[in-house]
């Protein structure tokens, strides 16, 4: 006899693009998992935010998502389970999100410092606001030389961060979060575009992306995920 493990994966949502992350992971665990009884569940309280064994911040607007957050008193609780280890995805403004420094955030604004990242919002500027393109996954994700990715008013990664306690001259414009967190893995760069700006990296359990896959028709990055972060965490 064969035991089913259940394992929860949370999408917060707050705001953003919540729905199109569950319904990927639904598509990507349809079958090939007898071992497991995945529940993708949208997190908007602490209690929720405890079932879960990994968690993806969405895109969407990341002055937005932290606002919320702040008023439905959940960013307390996100940044403990930030240093939980837990796996983490953030997409687009999610990886603002996860990220220790923004060099062109809002007065306010509030990061959880999963990632010793600095990344800049709207990288891409007015004329390539939004763009697809299919890029080759295949040195970290098996097969996929191909992925339909899709960046919307995205943010890159412009720095990986050594000194985790910020700036000294912090300006109106470089917003430093405030955990007290290092997550001590190495940050790899998962895929740096041909002009060289970075859109992909993993810092141990936690991963982030600047675009969105849940936006194409493709689950293989979602499936990616529940096995490469989910799964063998477990
Ligand atoms: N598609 C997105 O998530 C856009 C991110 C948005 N520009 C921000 O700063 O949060």
């Amino acid at each position: 006899m064969t035991i089913t493990r259940n394992v929860t994966v949370g999408v917060l949502a707050l705001q953003g693009a919540f729905i199109e992350h569950i319904k990927h992971f639904e598509g990507a665990t349809k079958s090939g998992y007898s071992d497991y009884e995945f529940s993708f569940i949208e997190i908007r309280t602490e209690e929720q935010l405890e079932k879960c064994h990994g968690l993806v911040i969405p895109g969407g607007e990341s002055t937005a998502i932290s606002l919320i957050a702040q008023r439905t008193n959940l960013l307390g609780p996100l940044m403990r389970y930030v240093k939980s280890e837990k796996p983490i995805w953030g997409t687009c403004a999610g990886l603002i999100f996860l990220s220790t420094q923004v060099e062109n955030g809002k007065p306010g604004q509030q990061l959880l410092g999963g990632m010793n990242i600095q990344v800049k919002r709207n990288a891409f500027g007015r004329q390539l606001q939004s763009f697809q393109s299919d890029l080759d996954f295949s040195s970290f994700i098996p097969l996929v030389y191909d992925f339909p990715t899709i960046f919307i008013r995205a943010p890159v990664i412009t720095s990986v961060l050594s000194d985790i306690n910020g700036p000294e001259d912090v300006n109106d414009f470089i917003i430093h979060t405030k955990n007290d967190y290092e997550n001590k893995a190495p940050v790899q760069i998962l895929h740096q575009l041909d002009n060289g700006l970075i859109v992909a990296v993993r810092q141990g359990s936690k991963l982030g992306t600047s675009f969105h896959p849940e936006l194409s028709d493709d689950y293989r990055f979602h499936k990616w995920f529940i096995d490469e972060f989910i799964v063998k965490a477990l």
